[in-house]
C-alpha cells in the first residue's frame, strides 16, 4: 500500500513538473516580441522625409502594392552610411532562419545602440522609421494603427554567387494548425506586418545582380516572365544605392537573387499594424 502511494506521489510530481515546464515554454512563446519598446507612427515623424515620400507615392503603394523611390540620399550621406555598414559587416551573423532559406548575414541596429552609428546611418534609420507617419498623414487605405520597431535590420549578401533569399512573404499568414501552437505563438511579431521599407546602401550605379524579385498580380504590368517557368510574372528591382522601396508585407511575395562583384547592403524596417482589408 505504502509503495503504491509513494509511486503515485512520484508520478504526480513528475506530471506537475512537465505541465509547469510546458506552461513556461508556452508563456515564453506567447510573450516573445522584439516590439516591446516599439513606438507609434507619430513619435517617429521625421520632417526630411516629407520632401521624399509624397501623397502620390502612397496612392501608388495602395494601387500596386509597391512603390520605388530613387535618390533619397545625397551622395555624401550614401557614402557615409555605406562606410558604416561596411564597418558593421564583420560583426553581422547569419539569421536564425534555415540556411536553405537565406544566406545573408544580418545585424539588428537602432538609434540608441551603445555604439554611435554616425549621422548618416541614423538619418537612414529615421527615414525608414518615419514612413508610417506619412502612411497615416496620407490616409493609407490598406492598413492603420502602425507600430514602428526601434530596430532596423542591416543585411549583407556577399557576392559569392550563392547568397540569396528564397521566395517568401514578410508577413506570416500561416494558420496555427500548419505551424503548430509554439511556432505560431513565436511568430506573433510577423503575423502583424503590413508594410516593408528597404533602403539600399550600394553604389547608385550598381550592376552586381542581387535584384529584389517581386511576385505580385498587380505589378505584372512592368514585370516580365523572362524564364517562362511557373513562377508567374515578376518585377526585378535593382538594389541601387539610395533607392527606397515600400511594399505591402501581406501581399508581395519576393526573393533576393544572388549578387556578384560587390557586397550588397540593405537596411530594412517592417511596420506592424491592422490590415483594413483581409488578405486573400
Ligand atoms: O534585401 C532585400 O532586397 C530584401 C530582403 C528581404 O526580403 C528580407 O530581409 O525579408
Ligand atoms: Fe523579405
Amino acid at each position: 500500500m505504502n509503495y503504491i502511494l509513494r509511486r503515485i506521489n512520484v508520478d504526480v510530481a513528475a506530471m506537475s513538473l512537465i505541465a509547469a515546464a510546458a506552461v513556461g515554454v508556452l508563456c515564453e512563446a506567447a510573450t516573445r516580441t522584439s516590439l516591446g519598446d516599439a513606438q507609434n507612427a507619430r513619435e517617429c515623424r521625421y520632417p526630411p522625409l516629407s520632401s521624399i515620400v509624397t501623397r502620390a507615392h502612397i496612392r501608388e503603394l495602395e494601387e500596386n502594392n509597391v512603390v520605388v523611390i530613387d535618390n533619397v540620399l545625397s551622395p555624401y550621406t550614401l557614402r557615409c552610411a555605406r562606410a558604416r555598414a561596411e564597418m558593421l559587416g564583420s560583426i553581422m551573423e547569419p539569421s536564425p532562419n534555415d540556411v536553405d532559406v537565406r544566406q545573408d548575414v544580418i545585424l539588428s541596429i537602432k538609434e540608441d545602440d551603445e555604439y554611435d552609428h554616425g549621422d548618416a546611418m541614423i538619418h537612414c534609420m529615421r527615414l525608414l522609421r518615419g514612413v508610417p507617419h506619412l502612411l497615416d498623414r496620407f490616409d493609407y487605405a490598406t492598413s492603420r494603427r502602425h507600430v514602428v520597431p526601434r530596430q532596423c535590420q542591416l543585411a549583407l549578401y556577399r557576392p559569392d554567387g550563392g547568397s540569396a533569399y528564397v521566395r517568401h512573404l514578410d508577413r506570416c499568414n500561416s494558420p496555427m494548425v500548419e505551424m503548430g501552437l509554439l511556432g505560431w505563438l513565436r511568430a506573433s511579431d510577423y503575423r502583424h506586418r503590413v508594410v516593408t521599407a528597404i533602403l539600399y546602401l550600394n553604389s547608385p550605379e550598381w550592376t552586381g545582380g542581387g535584384e529584389l524579385r517581386l511576385f505580385d498580380g498587380s505589378v505584372d504590368d512592368d514585370g516580365d516572365d523572362k524564364d517562362g517557368d511557373d513562377d508567374g510574372k515578376y518585377l526585378d528591382i535593382v538594389p541601387s544605392g539610395g533607392r527606397l522601396i515600400l511594399f505591402d508585407s501581406s501581399r508581395v511575395e519576393h526573393q533576393v537573387l544572388a549578387s556578384h562583384g560587390e557586397d550588397r547592403y540593405a537596411l530594412t524596417c517592417w511596420f506592424n499594424g491592422d490590415l483594413v482589408r483581409e488578405t486573400e
